[in-house]
């Protein structure tokens, strides 16, 4: 089935489309810039199509046109020039600074801008040109005139490895493209009400060695979120570009501000950056701070193996962080290959009976002496007393299966007399908290921002950076498919059956 789909215009026909996928043979595809198609009346503002999903009929003869018709409609990338009659500008952004090809090549060509043909797949990888680098790369024409610009970063929600790298790339990338006035709002969408937290100014000298540490040099925090005292600041502030970096939570959060600036015709380019340990964002490959995670992860469940193995009938215990998604218990219980029983929210078990978790540790115990647990934090809850707590930004406060599990194989094996050393560790926080590893200390996510993009989110999809509406990331967390390959390749490296 070879369907491209041109995603951010309303003003395409199918008939050119049809062309264009079948020169390419694209498939699914997320378009990355489709400036130079919109063809609109002066002045006249669009309204940008509401999202709509609806199920597929393959018998109605045009379902092909109405599945296009309603990705066009879904992944349309709010821009600017949906409420504002501007003419884009020769780019400020080049690397020519830094060639080392004599000046042999135009500047175009060691630029690489992308067109607007270049798009990510999502079933398929094929570049859709010759000079396709992705969504997150500059364009020859931008939409704000850097010298005025003032740029604003906030980190916010929960801690995340590369945080600090993402904040150092932005202000590197926005000084490259001229910006002068750069700063970053304290602890989260906080700084933006509480009196008190100023702003910090940020340039290339100020954030040059952040990257060194963990944590968010910016601070963050939850909760207190009131779009329109945001929006109010924004607008005192006089700020053009927000670099949102966050959760789930955060991303609704931008996407409020982006449509509220909208509401109020402001020029401001809200752009979130998917920033999650748990990797639950969805259509993301993977999200930076995941494989730090994985492998500050694997650490502690080195040492509950060791631990186990070392005592007498030892049971090793891990609880890793996962809310509603297991990535991490799944990726660290497979990448160490230490583990026999990986717990997650996905999959729902019985801890006792013949066929429960307890019952198999202890064949573990006759069978090898040992054996290590791991568990996401967001595993058994339906197995656990609901507290309906919520933190600061709404999300609810999971009961501890970490300390539940601790306690309930002890008993366990108190009750039937069997000897059981049980090592628990919780190493939630130092994962959080540590420095990135290399792959996710790169991303850079600026110049959506300067093409005039707002409303939107950039990530690795199907291995290509492309820009999606926020809109379309937050309908729901990415969670583990219990049927996917991954998750058998997990339990295929446990060995674990079926607590059913
Ligand atoms: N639906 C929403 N609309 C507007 N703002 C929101 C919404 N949900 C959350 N926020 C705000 O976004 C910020 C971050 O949210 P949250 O604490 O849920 O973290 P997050 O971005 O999901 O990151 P994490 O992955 O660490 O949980 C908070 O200040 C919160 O008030
Ligand atoms: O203790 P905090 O800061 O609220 O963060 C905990 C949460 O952070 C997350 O890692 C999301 O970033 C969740 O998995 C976890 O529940
Ligand atoms: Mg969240």
């Amino acid at each position: 089935m070879d369907i491209a789909f041109k995603a951010s215009t309303n003003s395409y026909t199918s008939h050119q489309h049809w062309l264009y996928s079948t020169k390419y043979q694209c498939q699914y595809g997320f378009s990355f810039t489709h400036l130079n198609d919109r063809k609109r009346s002066p002045m006249v503002p669009c309204v940008r199509a509401v999202s709509g999903k609806s199920d597929l009929d393959f018998s109605d003869p045009s379902w092909k046109q109405k599945y296009q018709e309603d990705w066009n409609r879904r992944f349309s990338l709010p821009h600017i020039t949906d409420i504002y009659d501007l003419k884009p500008r020769l780019t400020t952004f080049s690397l020519k600074k830094n060639r080392t090809d004599g000046g042999s090549l135009s500047a175009d060509k060691w630029n690489g801008y992308v067109n607007k043909d270049d798009r990510a797949l999502l079933k398929v990888i094929k570049y859709a040109s010759p000079t396709s680098a992705g969504a997150e790369w500059p364009r020859k024409e931008i939409y704000y005139e850097p010298a005025e610009v003032k740029a604003a970063i906030v980190t916010c929600g929960g801690l995340c490895p590369g945080l600090n790298d993402v904040i150092r790339q932005i202000v590197f990338t926005l000084e490259i493209y001229g910006v002068k006035n750069i700063v970053g709002i304290q602890f989260g969408y906080r700084g933006f009400f509480e009196k008190g937290l100023k702003e910090m100014p940020l340039s290339r000298k100020v954030v040059e060695n952040i990257n060194l540490s963990g944590g968010s040099f910016l601070g963050v925090s939850r909760g207190g979120a009131k779009t329109s005292e945001i929006v109010d600041s924004i607008q005192a502030r006089r700020i053009d570009m927000l670099f949102v970096i966050g959760g789930n939570g955060s991303h609704a959060g931008a996407n409020a501000i982006h449509e509220e600036c909208r509401k109020r015709k402001l020029k401001v380019s809200v752009v979130a950056v998917p920033k999650t340990i748990d990797n639950d964002i969805l259509f993301m490959d993977k999200t930076f701070g995941f494989d730090t995670a994985v492998e500050e992860a694997q650490r502690a469940i080195n040492s509950a193996y060791i631990e186990a193995r070392s005592a007498y009938h030892g049971i090793g215990l891990v609880k890793l962080m996962g809310r509603s998604s297991g990535f991490i218990a799944m990726q660290a219980s497979l990448s160490s290959g230490q583990i026999d029983v990986c717990l997650i929210p996905e999959v729902s078990f019985t801890l006792d009976g013949e066929h429960g978790v307890m019952r198999h540790l202890e064949h573990l115990l006759e069978k090898k002496g040992f054996c290590v647990v791991c568990v996401a934090e967001g595993a058994g809850q339906d197995l656990l007393q609901k507290s309906n707590a919520t933190d600061a930004s709404g999300n609810v406060i999971l009961s501890d299966f970490g300390v539940h599990m601790q306690q309930k194989i002890k008993n366990h094996f108190k009750d039937i007399g069997v000897p059981a050393d049980v090592k628990y560790i919780d190493p939630t926080y130092m994962v959080r908290a540590c420095r990135a590893n290399a792959s996710d200390a790169i991303l850079c996510t600026v110049h959506g921002a300067f093409a005039g993009f707002s409303g939107i989110t950039s990530g690795i999809c199907n291995t290509h950076y492309a820009f999606l509406p926020i809109t379309e990331v937050i309908t729901k967390p990415k969670r583990v498919n219990p049927n996917s390959r991954m998750w058998h390749r997990c339990l295929t490296s446990t060995g674990q059956p079926d607590f059913h």
